[in-house]
């Protein structure tokens, strides 16, 4: 006895059944309903067509012997009509020949049952076809879920052959590295990754390869990615195995341009006085401790110039404070225009005092070097109407220099030119101080 329970996939699928024998369509269609299918009935092969076309049936069930165009021909316009194509069909007919069910199947038949029917094989024969079909419904709305998350991922998304043949590049990747649809597909890991890294990587893959329960996930880690402008770019690369029948890696790229810009403009702002654009002191206090450390291996002299503008209280009471910040900023690019070596450095210390630090200069050298910054600020001509001693803007200066030891200390050294750059004010402004005497 057939098994009359609905089995649950039965529900919302549509059967179009054909055969030219009302007996034979009468007794499937009352089979199929029992069964739970919706069935739709055709007794020619030209109304099997239009009916197909309209409702897209999930299975047909063809007779293969029929007047005006037979089962065969049905089945080829239904595979070869976009609509219809994937449609399995199942023939039944009385020819069953090998070769008439070779036929069958050559023409795309899904299956093929002999006749005199037996209800019960039918049933179970297109319970197996539906079964199949929805599976493989479900894989393809899978990879195409898969196929719509990947396209829209705002990360690049490559895959790899162990090669380094890339296989493929989604459109982020495509996007990020500048190529169009399609063009990374096909080229070498060493277009994108320099000879070394590529190699780096290939290696990786290899060693996958070989033993590849020994290998572990190579985390991200930050690379220098060539655009297909060839400029070099800064991005995270994750590149790790991809479970799959033949050797694939799957890296994942992740564009931190922007995020090295902010970083660099971060470090920057770290480091750069905000109103004068010259080094602020906690710039200069680092360098400081470096020069000074270089100086203490190699025996070197340091000089240290500290830098106090006169008068400006006086400056900013006649002129204001807008104009006191704009001649803050004409100092600077003066004094930062006598730092020219990559070894010294023009800084800000707070307010309107600037220092300035000449590795490998001698004390000799940084007085003719403060002489000449004393005389290029009053060369300015920065008109200074309440102050005392100019009619010009003026700097008094302090010099102090040393070859460290491991006895001095760094802050001391600051104090004697601190205490020079007082001696300057108190001898009358406007000059440079300097006993000699060094930082102890
Ligand atoms: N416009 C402006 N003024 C500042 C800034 N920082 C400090 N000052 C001013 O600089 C002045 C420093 O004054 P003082 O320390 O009394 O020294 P001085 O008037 O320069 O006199 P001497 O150093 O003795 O020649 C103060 O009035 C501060 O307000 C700044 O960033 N912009």
């Amino acid at each position: 006895m057939p098994d009359f329970t609905v089995p649950p996939a039965a529900r919302h699928r549509a059967i179009l059944i054909v055969d030219d024998s009302p007996a034979n369509l009468g007794m499937l269609r009352t089979m199929m309903m029992q069964q739970g299918y919706q069935t739709f009935v055709a007794t020619t092969g030209e109304r099997a067509l239009s009916i197909a076309r309209r409702v897209r049936p999930d299975l047909i069930l063809l007779d293969v012997v029929m007047p005006g165009i037979d089962g065969f021909e049905t089945c080829r316009k239904l595979k070869e009509h976009l609509s219809t194509e994937h449609i399995p069909v199942i023939f039944m007919s009385a020819r069953s020949e090998t070769e008439d069910i070779v036929a069958g199947f050559d023409i795309g038949a899904a299956d093929y049952i002999s006749k005199p029917l037996r209800m019960a094989e039918v049933c179970a024969r297109v319970r197996a076809q539906l079964q199949m079909r929805s599976a493989s419904e479900a894989q393809k709305e899978q990879a195409e879920r898969l196929r719509r998350i990947v396209h829209g991922m705002d990360e690049g998304l490559v895959i790899v052959e162990a090669s380094g043949r890339i296989q493929y590049g989604n459109p982020a990747c495509e996007r990020y590295l500048g190529y169009g649809p399609n063009e990374l597909a096909g080229r070498p890991l060493s277009d994108l990754l320099g000879g070394t890294l590529a190699q780096e990587y290939l290696d990786y893959f290899a060693a996958c390869a070989t033993d590849p329960a020994a290998v572990h996930q190579a985390g991200a880690r930050e690379v220098l990615i060539r655009h297909s402008d060839g400029a070099l770019r800064a991005m995270d690369l994750t590149l790790s195995p991809m479970v799959a029948d033949e050797p694939l890696f799957i890296g994942l790229l992740h564009d931190i341009t922007h995020h090295k810009r902010s970083e660099t403009a971060l470090q920057h702002a770290a480091m750069v006085d905000q109103l004068t654009q010259i080094a602020n002191r906690r710039h200069f206090d680092h360098f400081l401790e470096k020069e000074w450390q270089r100086a203490l291996r190699s025996g070197q002299p340091l000089s240290l110039i500290v830098l106090d503008v006169d008068h400006f209280k006086l400056y900013n009471d006649a002129l204001g404070h807008a104009a006191g910040d704009l001649c803050l900023q004409k100092v600077a690019a003066a004094l930062q225009s006598r730092a020219l070596r990559t070894t010294d450095l023009a800084a800000r210390y707070g307010g309107e005092e600037f220092v300035l630090l000449f590795a490998e200069t001698t004390q000799d050298a940084a007085l003719v070097l403060a002489e000449s910054i004393c005389a290029l600020v009053e060369s300015l001509h920065l008109p200074h109407p309440g102050s005392p001693t100019s009619e010009w803007l003026t700097v008094s200066i302090g010099v102090a220099s040393i070859v460290p030891t491991k006895f001095d200390r760094v802050e001391q050294f600051f104090v004697t030119a601190d205490r020079e750059m007082y001696a300057a004010k108190a001898a009358g402004r406007n000059r440079v101080g300097s006993t000699g005497s060094g930082a102890g």
